[in-house]
This record gives C-alpha cells, sequence and structure tokens, in this order.
C-alpha cells in the first residue's frame, strides 16, 4: 500500500511514462521482448526511467554511467533482490541469484567465490578442456545438419559443472542428474506463468489453497518443489557416497566438505554447500553463449575464414588450441568478446532491488524489495556513442585503429558489482576455449536442403528472462582431414 502511494521525499520519482490508476504501467510493458520497449523509453526520457505496475516500482536503468553510479559506486545500497514469492513457493529460493542481501546471501557468495575466483577457476581448466575436447569428438559424430544448437552445448557446460562441482562424468546421452535438474530448471522457467504473476504482485495469494478458482499455481509450486529437491540432493548423496567408499574423485563439493569438516556434524553448513553447487550446477546449465556463436558464424563466413587464419598463422594445424594460446589470438578474443556484447544471455541481467531510499541525480529512488531495478542491455552493450551500429556483429570494434586489441574487456553480461556473476571466470575461459577449439577444427555453414539450396537462419531469439537462438539448422563440418584426427586423437588424451 505504501507503495503504492508514492513517496513522501517530496522530489520526483524518475521520469517515465504516466502510470494508471491501479494497474500501473502493467499494459505499456509488453509480455515478450520488454527490452525493446524500455530502449525506446530510453529515448524518450533518459538513461533512469521509472514505472509502476500495481504497488512494484520498476526503475531502468538504460546507461553504463547510471549503472555504474549505482551498482557499483552505491554497491551497499543497490545489491539487494526484489521479492518474488513465487521463487520461493517452487523451492528456488535457496539459489544465491534469488537470495536477499543478507548474512545468509554472505555466507554462500564467500563459500561460491572460494571455488570459483580467477586462481581456483584455473585449476578446472584441465576438466574444461577434456569436456571441450569430448564435445569436438560429439560434432564428428553427428549428422550433418546440426539442429537446436542450443541443446548441444548446454550438455557441455552441464559436463564441465558436473565434473568439477560433483565429480561425476556425465554420460552422453540420457544422463539421470542432468534430467533431473532440467526438470527442474524447466519449471523454473515456466514459473513464469499468468498465476505466477498474480502471487508476486499480490503475496496474499500465495496462503490460498490450490482447490481455489485461480490458485492451480500451488499444485504447479508444490510438484517443483520436488523436483528442485531432487536437483539439489541427488548429486550431493553422489560426493558423500563416494567419500564413505573412499573413491577419489575430486570435486568442489567434496573439498569444501572436508575442508569445512561438516559431514554428519554441522547440518547447516552441510545444507549451505548442498545449496550452493546446485546454484552453480544451475547457473551453468541455463546460461551459456555459445548458441549465439553458432549462430553469427554460420551467417558471417568472411568473419569465421578471419578468425581461422588467425588460428592457422598463430597455432598452426598440428595440434589443438590450449588455455596458454589466448593472450596470442587477439582476433578470437574480439570474436569472443562480440559474441558476449552483441546478444547477452540474460537481456535483463538479474534485477537488483534497493537497500535504503536513495536520491540519484534529484530523483528519488524508493527502498524496498518490491523495487526491481532492472538493466537494459540494447542500452548498455548496444549504446551507439560506444559501439557504432551497434547491431553489426563486428568483432573489429574492438580494435584500436593501430590494430592493438582495445582495453574494452569488461563483459557487462555478467553484470554489475557485489552481485557480478560468481561463475564469470570459469564461464569466461569455457566459452573462449569452446570457441577456439570448435574454429580450429570445424567449418560451420549454413545447412543446404534436398536441392541444394541454403537454409536461411531466422534471426528469433527466445523471449523470457534467458534469451537464446531458436534452434535453427546449420551443417558443421571438420576442416579437413587432419583437422579431424587432430579431434578423434583426443579421446586418447
Ligand atoms: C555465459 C555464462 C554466464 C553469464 C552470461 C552469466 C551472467 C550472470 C548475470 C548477469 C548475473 C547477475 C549479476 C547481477 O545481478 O548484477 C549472474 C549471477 C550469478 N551467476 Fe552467472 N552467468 C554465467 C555463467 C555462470 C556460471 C557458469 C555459474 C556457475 C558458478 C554462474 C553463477 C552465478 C551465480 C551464483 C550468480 C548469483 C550471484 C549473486 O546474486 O550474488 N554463472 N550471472
Amino acid at each position: 500500500v505504501s507503495s503504492w502511494l508514492g513517496n513522501s521525499s517530496g522530489l520526483p520519482f524518475p521520469p517515465g511514462p504516466a502510470p494508471r490508476f491501479i494497474t500501473g504501467n502493467l499494459h505499456d510493458i509488453p509480455a515478450q521482448q520488454p527490452w525493446l520497449t524500455y530502449t525506446d523509453w530510453k529515448l524518450r526520457y533518459g538513461d533512469i526511467v521509472h514505472a509502476r505496475i500495481f504497488g512494484q516500482h520498476i526503475i531502468l536503468v538504460n546507461s553504463l554511467k547510471t549503472a555504474t553510479d549505482l551498482f557499483e559506486k552505491r554497491s551497499h545500497l543497490y545489491s539487494d533482490r526484489p521479492a518474488a514469492p513465487m521463487i520461493d513457493l517452487i523451492g528456488w529460493d535457496f539459489t544465491l541469484g534469488f537470495i536477499p542481501y543478507t548474512n545468509r546471501w554472505r555466507q554462500q557468495r564467500r563459500l561460491l567465490h572460494q571455488s570459483f575466483r580467477p586462481d581456483a577457476a584455473r585449476t578446472y581448466r584441465p576438466i574444461q578442456m577434456t569436456k571441450i575436447h569430448d564435445f569436438l569428438r560429439g560434432l564428428l559424430s553427428k549428422p550433418e545438419d546440426f539442429v537446436a544448437l542450443y541443446k548441444t552445448h548446454e550438455p557441455c557446460a552441464a559436463a564441465i559443472i558436473m565434473a568439477t562441482m560433483y565429480g561425476y562424468q556425465v554420460q552422453p546421452t540420457e544422463d539421470h542428474f542432468v534430467a533431473l535438474s532440467e526438470k527442474a530448471v524447466k519449471m523454473l522457467s515456466d514459473a513464469a506463468l499468468p498465476g505466477a504473476a498474480a502471487v508476486n504482485a499480490f503475496p496474499l495469494l500465495r496462503h490460498l489453497p490450490g482447490w481455489l478458482p485461480g490458485c492451480g499455481f500451488q499444485y504447479f509450486a508444490a510438484e517443483c518443489r520436488k523436483r528442485t529437491e531432487e536437483m539439489q540432493q541427488v548429486p550431493f548423496d553422489f560426493v558423500k557416497q563416494n567419500m564413505r567408499d573412499g573413491t577419489n574423485a575430486k570435486s568442489i563439493v567434496a573439498t569444501l566438505l572436508e575442508a569445512n569438516q561438516v559431514e554428519g556434524r554441522s547440518c547447516q553448513l552441510e545444507q549451505v554447500i548442498k545449496e550452493i553447487s546446485a546454484t552453480a550446477y544451475a547457473g551453468a546449465l541455463t546460461v551459456s553463449s555459445l548458441g549465439t556463436f553458432f549462430y553469427v558464424m554460420a551467417l558471417h563466413p568472411e568473419i569465421q575464414q578471419k578468425a581461422q587464419s588467425e588460428i592457422d598463422n598463430v597455432i598452426g594445424t598440428h595440434r589443438l588450441p590450449e588455455f596458454e594460446d589466448r593472450a596470442s589470438l587477439p582476433y578470437i578474443e574480439a570474436l569472443y568478446r562480440e559474441v558476449m556484447r552483441w546478444k547477452p544471455v540474460l537481456p535483463l541481467g538479474v534485477p537488483h532491488a534497493t537497500i535504503a531510499d536513495d536520491i540519484y541525480e534529484g530523483y528519488f529512488i524508493p527502498k524496498g524489495e518490491h523495487v526491481l531495478m532492472e538493466r537494459t542491455w540494447q542500452a548498455m552493450t548496444h549504446d551507439e556513442s560506444i559501439y557504432p551500429e551497434p547491431d553489426r556483429f563486428n568483432p573489429d570494434r574492438f580494435f584500436t585503429a593501430d590494430g592493438e586489441l582495445n582495453d574494452d574487456n569488461t563483459v557487462l553480461a555478467f553484470g554489475f558489482g557485489r552481485r557480478i556473476c560468481v561463475g564469470r571466470h570459469s564461464a569466461d575461459a569455457t566459452i573462449w576455449a569452446t570457441i577456439a577449439s570448435v574454429l580450429s577444427a570445424f567449418t560451420i555453414v549454413k545447412a543446404k536442403d534436398e536441392a541444394g539450396n541454403e537454409i536461411d537462419i531466422d534471426p528469433v531469439y527466445s523471449d523470457g528472462m534467458i534469451s537464446h537462438p531458436r534452434p535453427f539448422k546449420c551443417s558443421i563440418t571438420p576442416r579437413s582431414e587432419l583437422a579431424q584426427n587432430l579431434v578423434e586423437a583426443t579421446a586418447d588424451l
């Protein structure tokens, strides 16, 4: 109610579209690709925009400067997460990404940071490379027309995180553990149903029984809670069983359990370790930018050739890339940065919320878990003043006039401030190494139909919190017999 009543600060909210009496700007924000509307609002209202849906304030942060001012320089005020009762109901409130800015968040963040900070992330490189090589061999055994690419790289990300987190080797097909979390993750994304929106706007609805009309979400939530619990418990039990059996499977979970010596002693800490491992797993499974990589490679053969020439000149054709090659491959670096800039996989990031009232450039920003701070990728990664012709996929934009790689190496897609992505060092290494490895051994082109005509690729991305290119057909073939042999030989490494 206090949200509805507005503010008593005497200062205006940031400018924005006029709200209606009860619903606010509900009708101004489209259900699909809302960030396009937000970008339009940037042109109309500026770098910071205010809107309201029922009692929930939405503050849109539309420029890198404003994002840095608020999320970095005032991070002590802007590091909370908005309340989302539906997330609690479906059992996903264990995830660090959704936990409010509390001691529970600090504890989980500290443990995850220990396992994913740069020096720790470097120790996973051998596993990352092994799984990327498995992925390359998987590409060899696929038919020419390789469909639904975002599905093909998720198993690679899943294999890496399962091996590092739990010491578990994912089966090439129908893996039980992967199936468990896929179910839970799917239910999380389905939780954006109309019923869920109503619960988020009117949290009291969560207390109504499922048999009441409109409250069917309660049954869905109960089912989802079961799946989420399984996703956390089953791989965790696998590690504990291995520890009891003395099986020498190194993993982050085993290391954390040993270091904290909590096995059977401190249920609370054991629960935390179980939660952060599932968080990392779910994070790695859902967010990946490689769909975009395959997509742009099929559409831009000239960029692909340039990248492959660099690999051939620097590394040669007698071996596959290694992490140590990264500094010698500036064009691959630029290509990686452009993949991450062009279509961030989380177009609106993950919303932040405010811990206290604040004033920014004369505007009032209310405190509270019902204040959604959203960032619009189009406004930042597609800011024309920083990235001319922003919609064009162009890795060359990351070079200076002298042909040197420029210093724009902050990947905005990983977020800001204290809530910046914990897994970014590991994700960065996985994505870079996959790009370099795939390009060194394979050529990606548009697929052809039976008559030999190229099949166009629809420039369509999935909508929602996570955005991937829609499944498309393309052809992925070894660049040469030598490349094929190199990939096959990785089985013996
Ligand atoms: C392409 C890969 C990835 C992208 C683009 C990405 C992006 C993001 C973004 C935008 C956020 C929100 C940051 C903010 O609130 O300002 C985030 C948070 C998070 N990410 Fe990632 N992420 C990726 C991979 C991963 C991986 C592999 C892990 C596994 C450890 C991970 C774990 C997390 C966690 C735990 C959070 C929540 C942090 C918090 O709320 O304190 N992410 N990520």
